[in-house]
């Protein structure tokens, strides 16, 4: 297993907080993998075993727990009374019902650091959630990054196989799984991961039977990364392909994808009122793999795609992310991390006039601003604004 320093070490800097730890994630990213890598470093640290309780409930060994008596049974079995530390590792958790008042109940009575997976958004909302709130810390967690992605492949960062390599990230993406399968099965993995997560997560739970239209809709999603979309443009779309739906439907799909971390919605600010703008957002798709599978394998737009793989990057490094608006302009993104700000422009090429550097310049405040592109320049900077390669931007520290 491929160590994953920069989730690992979130773990261990916060493990002696009572907080809850929750890894979130799409499915397969790599989540019960961090848990266990975590549990290794647990055991060279010296905790004794018994303090250290791991149970993944989609194991055979705990798939019949399913209520919170048996889960609670099985806890005070388990736990050591002698009031040292307990790690208390959960897997999938969200198949327990009634798993936060067990899990709160442990946090208030007992030494412990508990951390738990899941990959729906849901878990961590609704009533019982509330018994959590304010008690817990998120550690996302996306499949891996291209300077993992070169990790992996044992292919160093300014060796000349990285352009080609940068190829294969962006046609193939990043599940861990993909990643280190042999190139004619990875199409293979994608539509497994693809189909777990819209037929099991969103399907099952919405109840749907009929999955055409929810199909139909992440493919138009998938086709459309970073294009201003909202649910009456989907409906009208759907129909032109003679699928009926409505906008109650569409809204409920788009809640369900983003609870299962497929798509991110992000929202349009207004960068002189300072409001966000209740009009259309954009959707970005957690893998460049996986937009690919959903939209039958073309290509599609070179841009967009660049601005998904900035987008779930900025997110991976920590940044709240907004696309930004100035009178009619538009900012690619607007990232924010504590008291940092920075302003992205996304291009595939350089154009020959200033359109990119424009956007940027109007903005009058002292914020970082940087132009990523597609392609590498030899120009560092136009107007005093940084040019950086999509590889480059990609492998910084
Ligand atoms: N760090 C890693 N190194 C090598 N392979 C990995 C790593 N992380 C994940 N994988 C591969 O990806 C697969 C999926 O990982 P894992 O089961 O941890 O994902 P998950 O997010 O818990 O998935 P789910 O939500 O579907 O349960 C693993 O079976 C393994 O093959």
């Amino acid at each position: 297993m491929f160590q994953r320093p920069v989730y690992l070490n979130q773990l261990i800097q916060l493990q002696d907080s009572d907080f809850i730890k929750v890894i979130t994630g799409v499915r397969r990213s790599g989540k019960s993998v961090l848990l266990m890598l975590y549990k290794e470093y647990l055991k060279k640290e010296n905790i004794a075993e018994d303090h250290i309780i791991y149970m993944n409930f989609e194991s055979f060994e705990y798939q019949t727990i399913t209520t919170e008596e048996k889960f609670r049974q099985q806890l005070s079995e388990l736990i050591p009374k002698d009031g040292q530390r307990i790690y208390l590792l959960l897997d999938e958790i969200q198949a327990v019902d009634g798993w936060q008042r067990v899990v709160n109940g442990i946090r208030v009575s007992f030494n412990s650091n508990i951390v738990i997976t899941g990959s729906n958004a849901s878990m961590l909302s609704g009533e019982l959630a509330t018994l959590l709130s304010g008690r817990y810390i998120e550690i996302p967690i996306y499949p891996f990054s291209f300077a993992e992605f070169l990790n992996v492949k044992g292919i160093e960062p300014n060796s000349r196989k990285v352009d080609s390599a940068y190829n294969e990230y962006e046609k193939y993406g990043g599940f861990p799984s993909v990643v280190i399968a042999e190139e004619s099965i990875k199409d293979t993995i994608l539509s497994g991961i693809f189909d777990t997560i819209v037929l099991n997560d969103v399907a099952l739970r919405a109840g749907v039977k009929d999955v055409v239209v929810l199909k139909s809709m992440i493919r138009f999603l998938a086709d459309n990364v970073g294009q201003l979309v909202n649910a009456s443009k989907i409906v009208n779309t759907l129909k032109n392909e003679g699928i009926e739906t409505t906008i109650h439907t569409v809204n409920r799909y788009l809640d369900l994808l983003e609870n299962g971390y497929l798509f991110y919605r992000v929202k349009q600010y207004d960068i002189r009122g300072r409001e966000y703008l209740k009009t259309n957002g954009k959707y970005f798709i957690v893998d460049s793999g996986l937009r690919r599978n959903a939209v039958g394998r073309k290509d599609g737009n070179y841009s967009n795609r660049l601005e998904n793989i900035v987008y779930i990057e900025l997110l991976r490094r920590g940044y709240t992310v907004d696309v930004g608006r100035l009178d009619s302009k538009e900012i690619d993104f607007i990232a924010r991390k504590l008291d940092e700000t920075l302003y992205v422009q996304v291009a595939y090429e350089l154009p020959n006039n200033t359109h990119e550097t424009d956007n940027l310049l109007k903005i009058k405040d002292n914020y970082k601003k940087i132009i990523i592109t597609g392609r590498y320049y030899e120009v560092e900077q136009v107007e005093g604004i940084p040019i950086i390669y999509i590889v480059d931007w990609l492998l910084e520290e």
